[in-house]
């Protein structure tokens, strides 16, 4: 029978109706109770490790994810996580970094109604995150609304939808049918390895994101008070330089020792430098492009990197190699749910 640890950190699925709106008030305990019997097929164990609307999640909340699945890693086949959906996507795009050489499935899950309300999706999405938990697969996944995605993959693109979960520049995983889990390309496998607990994280990052109008002195606030910035720029990627020039200033951040990440608002298909004037005016040796990366990977990633070291040589190399299937370097072929 396999053996799984539920770990809960909040979210909708944990929440009640109070004073003031929705907040996590459930225990793992009550979490549990609402699931149908599965005590026959699977051993679960459960934890609340935070309680927390994920909107209020920090970088160092990753680390306290990560380090409990590390010290109860032998124990479990597999670790399933209730999340607020908020930011489970840089949660689960973070696990990806922080934890290296997974060798079992970590499944992050929540839901878009509490689990005490009668039309919640929280029973569904948990018993399939932990029908996943017991596959014999390695690496972080969500789960949410019968798809599989990838760990550094999910987005949130719906904010009161049950499917308001998209796996972006990247085919889903699985697909989930009644019991059934059906693998939508090569089925993925169980790595052999030694897990690594890789906590390095630096959170001094900042997230730019660009509009019509935006003036070059906000570059000054962030050479004073950050290592790294990703800049959400336009299409295939690209920087002003009419009227309000920020290429100076972009490279008076790169000189001063400041990563620069350049993607995009798109949501599709990521960037390319090369192809504009504006982008290859700013696609200079040390910019980071961030191809098809999403901005929930590509923040935690900028984090661990920085974490590792301030070089920015090394910090552009660490980026722009492919971690956990982040990013790849081919044609895409979407599958379409
Ligand atoms: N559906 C949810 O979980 C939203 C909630 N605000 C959260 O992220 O914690």
């Amino acid at each position: 029978m396999k053996k799984i640890l539920l770990i809960t950190t909040g979210g909708t699925i944990a929440s009640v109706e109070g004073k003031n709106g929705l907040t996590p008030g459930i225990s793992d305990k009550d979490i549990v109770g609402y699931l149908p019997d599965y005590k026959d097929e699977i051993l679960l164990h459960s934890m609340v490790l935070m309680n927390v609307d994920s909107t209020n999640m920090q970088p160092e909340y990753w680390l306290e994810i990560a380090q409990t699945i590390y010290n109860k890693y032998n124990q479990y086949d597999g670790f399933v996580i209730t999340h607020g959906t908020d930011t489970l996507g840089y949660t689960s795009a973070a696990l990806s970094y922080i934890l290296q050489n997974l060798t079992k499935p970590v499944v992050v899950t929540g839901s878009m109604v509490p689990i005490s309300y009668w039309e919640t999706d929280a029973r569904k999405n948990m018993m399939n995150a932990i029908r996943v938990a017991c596959e014999s697969i390695s690496g972080v996944y969500v789960v949410f609304d019968n798809k599989v995605i990838s760990g550094t993959r999910a987005v949130k693109v719906k904010s009161k939808s049950k499917n308001a979960f998209r796996s972006i520049n990247c085919p889903y995983m699985a697909r989930i049918d009644g019991s059934e889990i059906d693998y939508l390309g090569n089925t993925p496998v169980k790595l052999n390895g030694t897990l690594k607990l890789d906590s390095s994280i630096c959170s001094n990052v900042f997230l730019l994101k660009l509009y019509p109008g935006i003036t070059p002195d906000i570059f000054d606030y962030i050479k004073q008070s950050y290592r790294g910035v990703v800049i959400e720029s336009y299409g295939n990627g690209g920087i002003p330089f009419e009227k309000r020039n920020l290429l100076p200033k972009i490279n008076e951040l790169i000189d001063a020792g400041v990563a620069v990440v350049i993607t995009t608002q798109c949501l599709e298909e990521g960037t390319d430098l090369q192809k504009y004037e504006v982008g290859r005016k700013i696609s200079k040796k040390l910019i980071i492009s961030s191809r098809d990366m999403n901005t929930e990977a590509i923040v935690p990633k900028l984090m661990w990197a920085l974490g590792k070291t301030s070089n920015l040589e090394q910090v552009k190399k660490l980026m722009e190699t492919p971690v956990a299937n982040d990013l790849q370097n081919q044609e895409n072929n979407y599958a379409v749910l």
